[in-house]
């Protein structure tokens, strides 16, 4: 299994990027969306976010009113660091659930995992690539103003909420520049698509022979299979150069 880290600051462009990967040919798991199923009504998590915060944050029908426990928890840290020990556990486990499901035809298939807290809170550890899509932040306010219908105060209380760009940009291994033109950054994203489909059939190659090795090996122990651990988790990140924007380390 290849899987790639995408992540970004709100408004970056993730979904842009995420949507194009998936075009042309990438498995696409969105944390946002995962967020939301697994607070869907009768969830455990549900139930938890509604002990915590009250009935106040559900609306009539039983569902999540998000407008409003969005309100309480960007702009209260503690609020926020509850809401997610009870949301990311869940988001962790189906998550992980998604990625064996979408590689289970297609080894060599890219997977995606359009995650915005990566740094906050996933962590680099279980991914073989992860790319940062980034613009810089007053683009990024300017976007959830005009494009959103945000507050301008809100749209700085959900940034401050997140990782700096530094921090991201710290971690990344491609960075698409998402500051230009859409056009721009599909470009960028093809061709990053197009390394990234390369590394996946190479580690997908590279598990088939260590496991058709193992089987030679020990011809009669057939589930004999090595895990392959992520290409990144065997490449010490402190030798290695700060990847240049748009294109990344191979
Ligand atoms: C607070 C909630 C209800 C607000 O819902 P809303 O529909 O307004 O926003 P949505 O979920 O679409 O998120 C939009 C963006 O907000 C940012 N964001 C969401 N949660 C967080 C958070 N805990 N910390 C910082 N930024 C966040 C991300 O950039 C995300 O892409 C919701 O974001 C939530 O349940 N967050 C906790 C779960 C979580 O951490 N999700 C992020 C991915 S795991
Ligand atoms: N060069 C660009 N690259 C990407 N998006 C752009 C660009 N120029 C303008 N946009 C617009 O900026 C917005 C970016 O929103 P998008 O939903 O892709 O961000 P996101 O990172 O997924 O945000 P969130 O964290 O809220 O999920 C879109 O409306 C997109 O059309």
């Amino acid at each position: 299994m290849f899987v790639v880290g995408l992540t970004g600051g709100i408004a970056a462009g993730k979904t842009v990027v995420s949507a194009r990967l998936a075009e042309r040919g990438a498995a696409h798991i969105d944390a946002d969306r995962l967020a939301r199923e697994v607070v869907e009504p009768g969830t455990p998590a549900l139930e938890a976010i509604a002990r915590r915060f009250g009935d106040a944050i559900l609306r009539s029908d039983g569902s999540l009113d998000r407008a409003a426990l969005g309100a309480i928890v960007f702009s209260d840290p503690d609020a926020r660091r509850d809401l997610e020990g009870i949301t990311h556990p869940a988001v962790q486990q189906l998550s992980q659930q998604r990625m064996r499901e979408a590689t289970e035809a297609d080894p060599a298939r890219v997977v995606v995992y359009d995650v915005p807290l990566l740094v906050e809170a996933r962590g680099t550890g279980e991914f073989d690539r992860v790319v940062v899509v980034h613009a810089p932040r007053e683009t990024r306010i300017e976007r959830m103003v005009s494009l959103r219908g945000m507050d301008e105060a809100d749209a700085v209380r959900r940034i401050d909420a997140q990782a700096t760009d530094e921090q991201r940009l710290a971690v990344a291994d491609d960075v698409i520049d998402s500051s230009g033109s859409l056009d721009e950054t599909l470009a960028q994203t093809d061709a990053l698509y197009d390394r990234l489909a390369e590394l996946a059939a190479a580690k997908a190659g590279a598990a088939a022979k260590a496991a058709a090795a193992d089987k030679a090996a020990d011809p009669d122990n057939a589930c004999a299979s090595r895990i392959t651990p992520p290409v990144r988790s065997q490449q010490p990140r402190a030798d290695q150069p700060r990847p240049s924007s748009v294109s990344g380390r191979s």
